[in-house]
């Protein structure tokens, strides 16, 4: 039999849509502007396992006045703690200089101590009577709740102040200040606020969105689960195709799969057809929970970064270059179809 050749590269697919910035996207980040004088530090959340597709250049634009602290959630999803994952973070950790970098895991009471450690030493070195003010930011679905659950929880002992859930836009609405940390040598503690998670204006490409659909950055309806199924088969080859062996033989079909999961699960329709779509969000709901490998989707280098850099600019972190960006596109695909 022939050796089974994994795609090299993932087919364009202009049927993607390219944005999901909504209504409350928009009036939390005005809010959040409004904000930001009386907030010392702002930590930024990125997921790792995107950490150039999940950095929003809208929070640069309009918050990048105060120190920032880059967190980047979910790592446990992404890494295995190689050594060829610890060179990856230090490249990351350069790109972010001279804001610093971490990486966190809201189950690892190390990881959460980290960024507690770095906290305190913030608000040590401030001279406020009135405590020290942070706000947590990100796109949505990426951890920032959690994040907030987990500092409380491992600096003060206090259960979830912060509602958290597997779909984007949990968080509607800046909440109000949870303390995070008691003060110390007579000063007022730590407190943070949790913000509703931002989008970034426009995608550049439709495999950033394909990258985003499939973290749960966009609710699982606008990108079809069979099409972001098929991304992370594309993936699921190239790391190895024994991640799921569980259903069947490696494959670039992804209907190969869905099929076989379909029949080892029972999701079968009427006249016993596989249930295509609840197939393809029970194989991506695996991914997400770390049961079929951890691994990242971007490419971490400085040639990926700066190519990243590019398109944005491009796009713009402006609202008003993201329209313009978004116009010219639809312009383009039009023509094409024509
Ligand atoms: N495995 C893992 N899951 C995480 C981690 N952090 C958050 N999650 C999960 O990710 C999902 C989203 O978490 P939230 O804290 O609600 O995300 P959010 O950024 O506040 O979401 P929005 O309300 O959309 O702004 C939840 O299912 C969390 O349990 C992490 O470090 N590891």
């Amino acid at each position: 039999m022939a050796a089974f050749v994994p795609r090299p590269v993932y087919p364009h697919l202009s049927s993607i849509p390219r944005s999901y910035f909504l209504g409350h996207h928009a009036a939390g980040l005005s809010k959040m502007k409004g904000l930001l004088a009386s907030i010392d530090l702002v930590i930024e959340c990125r997921d790792y396992r995107t950490p150039l597709v999940s950095r929003n250049p809208l929070f640069e634009h309009n918050l990048g006045e105060r120190p920032r602290l880059i967190v980047y959630t979910k790592q446990d999803l992404g890494s295995n703690f190689s050594t060829a994952d610890k060179q990856r973070e230090k490249i990351v950790e350069k790109w972010n200089a001279p804001s610093p970098s971490l990486f966190s895991d809201v189950k690892s009471r190390i990881a959460t101590s980290k960024i507690l450690e770095f906290i305190k030493a913030q608000a040590k070195s401030s001279n406020s009577l009135f405590g020290t003010r942070l706000m947590v930011v990100g796109m949505p679905n990426v951890g920032k709740s959690s994040l907030l659950n987990a500092l409380r929880n491992v600096s003060l002992g206090k259960k979830k102040a912060a509602r958290t859930g597997d779909q984007p836009g949990v968080t509607r609405k800046i909440g109000t200040s949870v303390k995070i940390m008691d003060g110390e040598e007579g000063k007022e503690g730590v407190y943070l606020i949790d913000t509703p998670g931002v989008f970034v204006p426009y995608v550049p490409d439709a495999e950033s969105m394909l990258k985003l659909a499939l973290c749960g950055n966009v609710k699982d309806t606008i990108v079809p689960p069979t099409t972001i199924a098929d991304y992370l088969l594309f993936h699921l080859n190239l790391q190895d195709p024994k991640l799921y062996a569980h259903f069947c033989e490696p494959t670039n079909d992804i209907f190969v799969v869905l099929e076989a999961l379909a029949r080892k699960q029972g999701r079968l329709k009427k006249g016993g057809l596989p249930d295509f779509e609840s197939s393809a969000l029970q194989f991506v709901q695996r991914w997400r929970a770390g049961d079929m490998g951890r691994f990242i989707l971007d490419q971490v280098s400085e040639a990926a970064l700066d190519e990243r850099m590019r398109a944005l600019e491009s796009m713009g972190g402006s609202m008003h270059q993201a329209r313009k960006a978004a116009k010219q596109i639809k312009k383009e695909s039009y023509l094409h179809a024509t």
